[in-house]
């Protein structure tokens, strides 16, 4: 350690943790500053998220030590690392919705503060202290996603954490969003505490961090300086190898129309009708008698060889469209029509028939059987087609065939195709429900944040294959969180907020922060691109 450098917070040593037929972290030795931010890259399955859950006391190391503020320490659970001043802020939010931010902070840390007046004070305290703008009577169901992780924050800090963990923290948030929270870390930092965050975004790693450290394949393979390294040089150093140069834009849209929506509107059931008084829903929209609209008169159509790519905060009505879409719901008003047919009342099974190909926004919930071997997850959703079935069964010797293939082709890094799909890291669970769904050569993609915790390399395979099938005539619906992945990867580009598509935008002119702050709804109609066109390719490459 050279002389100027801070002590370290965290010290972790030699860590090794193998899973059957999988060497999760090999000898792993990192060493993480007081009052920095240090960033964990890698493929996935590379092994960072075991090495955050050993140090989180979520995993037990085989062997290794955590010296933590200089005191070597010993982890049965994760009360024994926030004892410590560990907290952790995982990917998927832990909040009770229908509690206040009070209540959720105070859950199961009654001991500390009580629950009345001097909890209210801290809370108050650490959200000044922190820049975290946390109001503790704000009810969690009515915040947005940036309020939300704001909270998860504010409850690690609440229970004393002076080192965070955050697990893609950037994943879900729109580019204004992201810079509140790193100023946020930066306040963080500010006051002695500590940060080790995970992430694939490479730009915003080199942005934010002071310390980078790369894993492969369950080992360290090295620190990369922030102020001196390029994000081409960290993939680098992640892969192994050169990364494949992005294709240039090419269109093929064509003038066929493959899914057309008109007039589509869900209301919300049995949740907060508007009282009768009052001419507004829940939206403030005028005149609405039933509780509040969550798609209203949403029209568009996409083209054989088309991507639509629909940008908007979370929570805006994505999901009930996708729902609606999917047949998991039943529209109020509105048709679809899938390649000529009308679909609005048709099952789910009908419509993958038809052609719906469907890579979910909750892979745990919607994508997987999670404790079920992969062989079984590849049939999942196409039970009745080929090569999964034969004359009416499951033709299994088949379905594990494919399996193979499709775990080769998409990379799935896995010691076999028998092993559970819960045993997969995040990015690889990915991979595995985006070659099953490209497998049936679908008419229709409907793909929630296809990308959403895979690697670049991955990434950039994933992107070609879209495009590669675009090229022979499918047309996608994206919904993402990525701007760059909507950007790049759309023909056409539509915001949606408040159940409303509000706003469209020629996505070879929009730049990220442009797009970002239509999705807040500071934008409608047409966005104009800049005036000076290479400018804005510049910024959003
Ligand atoms: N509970 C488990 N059982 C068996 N194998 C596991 C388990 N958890 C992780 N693994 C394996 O350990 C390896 C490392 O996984 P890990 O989730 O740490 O990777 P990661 O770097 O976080 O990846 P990603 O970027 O995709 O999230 C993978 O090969 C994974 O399949």
């Amino acid at each position: 350690m050279n002389a100027s450098s801070p002590p370290a917070a965290v010290e972790l040593r030699g860590i090794t943790k193998r899973f059957p037929g999988v060497v999760a972290n090999r000898d792993i030795d990192i060493t993480v500053r007081k009052g920095t931010v240090h960033a964990l890259c890698g493929e996935n399955g590379a092994g960072k998220s075991t090495l955050m859950k050993i140090l989180y006391g979520m995993q037990k190391p085989d062997e290794g030590t955590i010296t933590v503020d200089g005191a070597q320490v010993s982890f049965h659970n994760p009360a024994d690392a926030i004892a410590c001043g560990i907290g952790m802020v995982h990917q998927h939010f832990m909040l009770a919705d229908n509690l206040t931010v009070l209540e959720n902070v105070v859950l199961g840390a009654e001991k500390l503060y009580g629950i009345g007046a001097k909890a209210r004070k801290k809370i108050n305290e650490i959200s000044d202290a922190y820049g975290l703008n946390v109001r503790p009577d704000a009810l969690v169901e009515q915040l947005g996603v940036a309020d939300r992780q704001r909270v998860e924050i504010l409850k690690v800090l609440y229970r004393g954490a002076r080192t965070l963990i955050l697990d893609e923290p950037t994943a879900v948030l729109v580019p204004q969003e992201v810079d509140a929270l790193f100023d946020n870390l930066r306040e963080l930092k500010s006051e002695g505490l500590t940060v080790i965050f995970i992430s694939h975004k490479l730009g915003e790693v080199l942005h934010v961090a002071d310390e980078i450290t790369v894993i492969r394949r369950g080992t360290t393979v090295g620190n990369a300086d922030p102020k001196t390294t390029t994000t081409k040089q960290l993939a680098e150093l992640m892969v192994g190898s050169e990364l494949p140069s992005p294709e240039t834009r090419e269109s093929t849209v064509t003038d066929v129309p493959m899914l057309t929506v008109k007039g589509l509107r869900v209301a919300e059931t049995g949740v907060t009708p508007v009282p009768k008084e009052s001419p507004k829903d829940a939206y403030g929209h005028e005149g609405a008698q039933v509780g509040r609209l969550l798609l209203d008169d949403v029209d568009f159509t996409i083209h054989k060889g088309e991507v639509l790519g629909i940008a908007g905060v979370e929570g805006n009505g994505q999901t009930e469209l996708i729902e609606v879409l999917m047949g998991m719901t039943t529209p109020d008003a509105g048709v679809i029509t899938l390649d000529g047919a009308d679909i609005t009342k048709a099952p789910v099974r009908r419509r993958r028939e038809g052609g719906i190909g469907y890579i979910p926004e909750d892979r745990h919930r919607h994508g997987l059987l999670l404790e079920s071997p992969l062989w079984e997850n590849r049939v999942l959703g196409h039970v009745t087609e080929r090569p999964n079935s034969k004359g009416g069964l499951i033709d299994i010797k088949a379905a594990r065939a494919d399996t193979e293939r499709i775990v080769r082709e998409y990379d799935v890094r896995t010691p076999g195709i028998d092993v559970t799909a819960a045993s997969l890291s995040g990015g690889n669970q990915q991979k595995l429900i985006v070659g099953r769904e490209m497998s049936h050569h679908p008419k229709l993609l409907i793909a929630a944040h296809p990308t959403r915790g895979v690697d670049v390399g991955a990434q950039a395979q994933i992107w070609d294959q879209i495009r590669e099938a675009r090229r022979d005539g499918l047309a996608v619906l994206l919904i993402s969180a990525d701007l760059d992945e909507l950007i790049g990867l759309s023909d056409t580009l539509r915001v949606m907020f408040r159940g409303r598509l509000v706003a469209d935008a020629d996505p070879a002119t929009i730049t990220p922060e442009e797009l970002g702050s239509a999705m807040t709804g500071a934008a409608t109609g047409h966005l104009e691109a800049p005036t000076d066109p290479e400018h804005a390719k510049d910024a959003a490459r």
